[in-house]
This record gives structure tokens, C-alpha cells and sequence, in this order.
């Protein structure tokens, strides 16, 4: 065995071990799936889970105790807190490693496959759509504070010189364009609900792209406004809680709450929506996201964003979408129902998941975007 491979094994390993403790845990939802029942479980509880998270179609009365789905769904969704049990038995890490290598299989890694990108890239325009959090910047406990390095923005900004590139992010347009620093790009904000393109001097030669501006959800500025306010006072006396205004929806995150609170917070957040059926409510990592009922999503943003860079109804174009979590999976099932481009899952454990790829994390993604300007350089010098 190699280095190397000695070296992914243990990085396995403690994957496993985290996913081992969450299916310890929450044995109703276990993660990751066995490799049979992976894709059809894990996609039922999730769909499950997600209406009866939908207060909008009608949640229903329920409790907020740790066995409730909502409570639940946040734990099994939120995976990184749980902490890894002191021993596992050897035959269940390995069935475990087993699981988690025939998931790689089927989901390989885009970097050691990064020849087969290339090759269904010729004779097509490469397009790139990038999320931000936990993709372009490592998670963190504060998200006032999820910079990006200045090595991961070179790569960026490398890379929209030789290709169109979008940022699609949950956060507001605005904070993410000033985390991200560069003019070049496209933005599509609020999870695709607000979409710019770049400055004048930076339109992509390729590109017919006029002042691209949509905002799908403007008329609920206000209604989001005003429950951003009752949420901030609903929610302070859960220490660690807080409450972000992302412009057209809002994010409650719990990533520093004491779990045992996260019943309550719950509890808390629907006592809100109750009031407000047109708002919608959905889970990120270690975030409660609340957004207007509109048919509106990160995969749709994507449509907008290649039809207005005038690559719609076009053969020639392979849009390159990578992303971390849940709502970028809206993207990478456009990809896959249009049978054009890949999806790229930043993850370090198996998931169910719509992209064709995957990276580990955003690292990875480092290195990944750097290839792929290197490769763009060596081409254009041949
Ligand atoms: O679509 P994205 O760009 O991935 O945005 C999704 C949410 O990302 C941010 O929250 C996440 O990252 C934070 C910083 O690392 C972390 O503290 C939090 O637990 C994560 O959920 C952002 O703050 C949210 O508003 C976005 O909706």
C-alpha cells in the first residue's frame, strides 16, 4: 500500500467514524446509507423531512422534542458536531470504509478524473458556477468571518480570465461579492434570487451578456424585513443563536447552540412562520433557512445565468457547477435532467447526491480550479 493510499484510508476512516456516531445516535436516519438502501432512504427521509419542514404547505401541530422529525432532521443534517465515539468495532468500519469507497465509485473524485472533465469539454465553452461557503472558504464558526484565502480569489480570478464564472450563494449578493472580491464575476445572491453580472470592463469576450439584474422576489423585501426583526427578538435568548439577513430570505444558524436548545430554537422559529405562509423554511449545514414559497432556486439561477451568457438551447457549452450542500443539489439536478455539464459535491462523507463528482473540500476545490486554468494556458499555447 502507498503512502498516499495509507494516508486516504485514515482520512476514511475518520469519516466513518463521525458517520458511524451519527447513525449511533439518530438510528432512524442512518448516515451514511447502507450502500443498497443509500440512494432510496436517504433521498425518502430527506423528502420526508423536508415537508414536514414545509410551513408553507401546511407543517402541521407539531412538539419540538428531541424525537420530533424537525429536531431530528436538524441533527442528522448538521452532522459536523457530533463528536466521534471512543471505539468502533473493526468489522463495522470496515463495512463502513466499504460503503464510503463504493459511494466514492459512483461519485469519484473530480481531480483524479479531471482528464474525463477535459475530454467532454471539447469543441464546448467551459461555464463555471462556484457556491461559496464550504466550497471557495472553509466553515467556520462565525459566517461574518468565512474568508476566503488570497490563493483560492488568484484561482478565481484566474480562472474567470479564461472562463465565464458565477459565484451562487445562499448569503446576500452583496456580502458575498465583498468576500469575494472580484468585479469580473457573476453574482446570483439569496440562493439565486438575486443575479448580477459583472462590471461593464469585465464582460466575458465569449459572452452577449447586457447589465444582467433579477430579483424574482422583490415584493417580499418587506415581509422578510419584518420577520428578520421578530426572529432576531424571538430568537436572543437562546445563547449562540443568530439570525442573518440574506436580503431575500433570512438564515438562522445553530451551529454554536447548545444542542440540547436546538428543540427550543426550533420551536421558536416556527412559532414565527406560523404567521407568514408565503415564507418556506429548509435546512442547510448547522442553518434553518427561510425563504418566499417562489419557484426559485440555485438550479433555476443557473438556467438564467447560461441563458443570458446566450448559451441556452446550445450543444457547445459545459457548465461546471460545484457546491457543498443542500440547496446546490436544485443545481446539479438541472445539470443532470439537461444531460449538460457536472456537478461537483464538496463533501468528505458519502451523501445522497445529484452531482456526477466529487472534492473533499474546498482545498481540494483549490486545486481543482487551478488545473483547470493551467490546463486552459498549456491549450491556448499549443
Ligand atoms: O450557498 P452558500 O454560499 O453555501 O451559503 C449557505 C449559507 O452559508 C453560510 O452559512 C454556512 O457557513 C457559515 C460560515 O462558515 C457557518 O457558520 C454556517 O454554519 C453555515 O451554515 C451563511 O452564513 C448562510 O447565510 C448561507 O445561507
Amino acid at each position: 500500500m502507498t503512502k498516499q493510499s495509507l494516508v486516504r484510508r485514515q482520512d476514511l476512516a475518520v469519516a466513518v467514524v463521525v458517520a458511524s456516531a451519527i447513525a449511533d445516535a439518530f438510528p432512524r436516519f442512518s448516515y451514511p446509507p447502507t450502500a443498497a438502501a443509500a440512494t432510496v432512504s436517504c433521498a425518502k427521509n430527506y423528502k420526508r423531512l423536508l415537508h414536514q419542514l414545509d410551513l408553507g404547505s401546511g407543517g402541521g401541530a407539531v412538539g419540538f422534542r428531541r424525537d420530533n422529525p424537525w429536531v431530528q432532521s436538524m441533527m442528522t443534517l448538521s452532522p459536523t458536531q457530533i463528536k466521534p465515539p471512543v471505539a468502533r468495532t473493526a468489522p463495522l468500519m470496515a463495512s463502513h470504509v466499504e460503503e464510503y469507497d463504493a459511494w466514492m465509485r459512483s461519485h469519484p473524485s473530480a481531480l483524479s478524473n479531471f482528464e474525463d472533465i477535459i475530454a467532454a469539454s471539447k469543441g464546448k465553452q467551459i461555464v463555471m458556477f462556484l457556491d461559496y461557503d464550504g466550497t471557495l472558504s472553509p466553515i467556520v464558526e462565525d459566517p461574518d468571518r468565512a474568508f476566503m484565502s488570497d490563493e483560492m480569489r488568484e484561482a478565481v480570478r484566474d480562472l474567470a480570465s479564461h472562463f465565464p464564472t458565477a459565484i451562487v450563494s445562499g448569503r446576500c449578493r452583496e456580502k458575498v461579492s465583498s468576500f469575494v472580491k472580484l468585479s469580473e464575476l457573476y453574482y446570483a445572491g439569496s440562493h439565486g434570487m438575486d443575479i448580477k453580472g459583472p462590471n461593464d470592463e469585465h464582460k466575458h469576450a465569449k459572452t452577449r451578456t447586457k447589465a444582467v439584474l433579477f430579483q424574482p422576489a422583490s415584493e417580499f423585501l418587506p415581509m422578510i424585513d419584518e420577520v428578520y426583526k421578530s426572529l432576531v427578538e424571538t430568537t436572543k435568548s437562546i445563547p449562540g443563536s443568530r439570525v442573518e439577513n440574506n436580503k431575500f430570505c433570512l438564515s438562522v444558524h445553530f451551529r454554536c447552540v447548545d444542542e440540547k436548545k436546538w428543540s427550543s430554537l426550533a420551536d421558536k422559529v416556527r412559532s414565527v412562520l406560523k404567521d407568514y405562509p408565503k415564507l418556506r423554511l429548509t435546512h442547510g449545514r448547522k442553518v434553518l433557512e427561510i425563504r418566499p414559497t417562489i419557484k426559485w432556486d440555485k438550479g433555476k439561477a443557473l438556467e438564467f445565468l447560461l441563458e443570458s451568457l446566450g448559451f441556452d438551447d446550445r450543444n457547445d457549452v459545459l457548465p461546471l457547477y460545484i457546491g457543498d450542500d443542500r440547496t446546490d443539489e436544485d443545481a446539479f439536478k438541472v445539470l443532470r435532467d439537461r444531460r449538460q455539464g457536472f456537478g461537483i459535491l464538496v463533501s468528505k462523507i458519502a451523501k445522497e447526491t445529484n452531482a456526477s463528482f466529487s472534492l473533499r473540500e474546498p482545498t481540494e476545490v483549490l486545486r481543482f480550479l487551478r488545473r483547470l486554468v493551467e490546463w486552459k494556458q498549456f491549450s491556448a499555447d499549443c
